[in-house]
């Protein structure tokens, strides 16, 4: 219902907008490229929408340091294709690449496909300007990687889902582009075997491993009949994607070898095919990143994005295909291997309570149950506020309350998001 949506172009602007609305207690929505999971930049009632959709210039970048200074609105894939004409890549990569912006991914502490070697924007953002409830201009802008001085209030943001500011620029720290880069695309004959292979490849192939990605064979057969990608390799029952890269292209071509000798030897893996090429590289992508449109084009689809311990994480995929029976159309388990997220997803005709009834509590107390996280990387939004306590204590809550009041006394910044209704 919102009537107002806004779209400034500076920092300044974003400044008179919120010291505007603070003055006047009007409720906020910042937005960035609205591609969140879980309702986070959508507003709830009539809030003014704040876009950063203008605010996409690129400020400055360091060949030496590699060191990105841009505004909050700019296109994840637009900086990639920017750093990457300067020999070096974004530290994040995800699926919704052509439209999310660079301060959504920050606010909402995006994971994605390059965590497992880049690690969290905790470490790779250097700096941040933001923007707070009442307009002021808080300049944390700075590009040094290290920084004692005082509480690194930068880190209050990222994840903070534009409730506690609006972010407006970011600056981060880009990893060289490699040199080499391979995909390999295996199948595996069992769940136990997807572990084993992942320990084995962390031996063998150590510092060049850059991604290891799974997903089961439901996922692999609804890529398949809605966005007609076919499978690269025989039908299996799990799937796993590894990526190398590298400086030395016949030195990881080497060590990937052997690997996949082992792997193939020794049973962990029954089928594979590997790609160089760059084609054949975002073909193999493809088949993991597109799993989500897959689902969407399946039905309704009841989301939850998790972390696990690796050696619980497809047993609750297991449990939950067994628990709903037919009532689901499917019920899928993929995601970060390499880092212990697992998305759970189950698809249905349409949305109906029961089914919800039967998921929810269930997969969270279950999730709680491991000392799991219910919000690994997609956060929390809307639909998520409720659940924090499963993976947060009571104290931990009052403290975020206690630092949303401090920051945003009057509540305006995307209300109703992220914190729990009745903390
Ligand atoms: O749709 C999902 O649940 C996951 C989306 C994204 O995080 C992915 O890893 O593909
Ligand atoms: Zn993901």
């Amino acid at each position: 219902s919102s009537k107002v949506l806004l779209r400034p172009r500076t920092s300044e602007e974003v400044s008179h907008i919120l010291r505007h609305c603070h003055e006047r207690n009007l409720a906020v929505n910042p937005q960035g490229g609205n591609t969140g999971m879980v309702g986070g930049s959508v507003p709830v009632f009539d809030e003014i929408i704040l876009s950063t959709a203008r605010m996409n210039q690129v400020l400055s970048f360091h060949s030496v340091s590699g060191i990105l200074v841009c505004q909050a609105g700019c296109v994840l894939e637009e900086l990639s294709r920017y750093v990457e004409e300067r020999d070096f890549i974004m530290p994040l990569d995800l699926g919704a690449k052509g439209s999310c912006h660079i301060g959504g991914n920050v606010a909402t502490n995006a994971g994605g496909l390059r965590f497992l070697r880049y690690g969290s924007l905790h470490g790779t953002v250097l700096g941040l300007e933001v923007v707070l409830a009442d307009g002021t201009i808080l300049d944390c802008l700075t590009s040094l990687r290290k920084d004692n001085t005082g509480y690194d209030l930068k880190q209050l943001f990222i994840g903070s889902e534009g409730t506690l500011g609006v972010i407006t620029a970011v600056s981060i720290l880009c990893p060289p582009k490699p040199r080499a880069v391979n995909v390999a695309f295996l199948g595996c004959p069992g769940f136990a075997e997807v572990l084993q292979t992942f320990s084995t490849c962390k031996g063998m192939l150590g510092e060049i491993l850059s991604a290891f990605e799974f997903m089961d064979v439901v996922c692999m057969q609804l890529v398949g009949r809605h966005l007609h990608l076919a499978s690269p390799v025989q039908e299996s029952p799990f799937y796993v994607l590894i990526e190398t890269s590298g400086s030395n292209a016949g030195h990881d071509a080497e060590k990937l070898g052997s690997f996949l000798e082992h792997a193939l030897g020794s049973g962990l893996v029954t089928d594979g095919t590997m790609a160089t090429d760059q084609t054949k590289v975002k073909m193999l992508w493809a088949l993991r990143e597109r799993i989500t449109e897959a689902l969407s084009r399946d039905g309704y689809v009841y989301k939850y994005d998790l972390s696990l311990p690796l050696e619980q994480l497809y047993d609750i995929v297991t449990d939950v295909r067994a628990r709903l029976g037919p009532r689901a159309k499917h019920v899928v388990g993929y995601g970060h291997l390499g880092d212990g997220n697992l998305h759970l997803n189950v698809t249905a005709e349409a949305f109906s309570p029961s089914l919800l009834g039967a998921l929810e509590p269930h997969v969270y107390e279950w999730t709680a149950r491991q000392q799991g996280s219910v919000s690994a990387e997609h956060g929390v939004g809307f639909r998520k506020r409720d659940v924090l306590g499963y993976s947060k204590p009571p104290e931990a809550l009052q403290l975020m309350q206690q630092l949303k009041a401090l920051l945003d006394p009057k509540g305006i910044l995307n209300p109703y998001k992220m914190l729990p209704s009745q903390a």
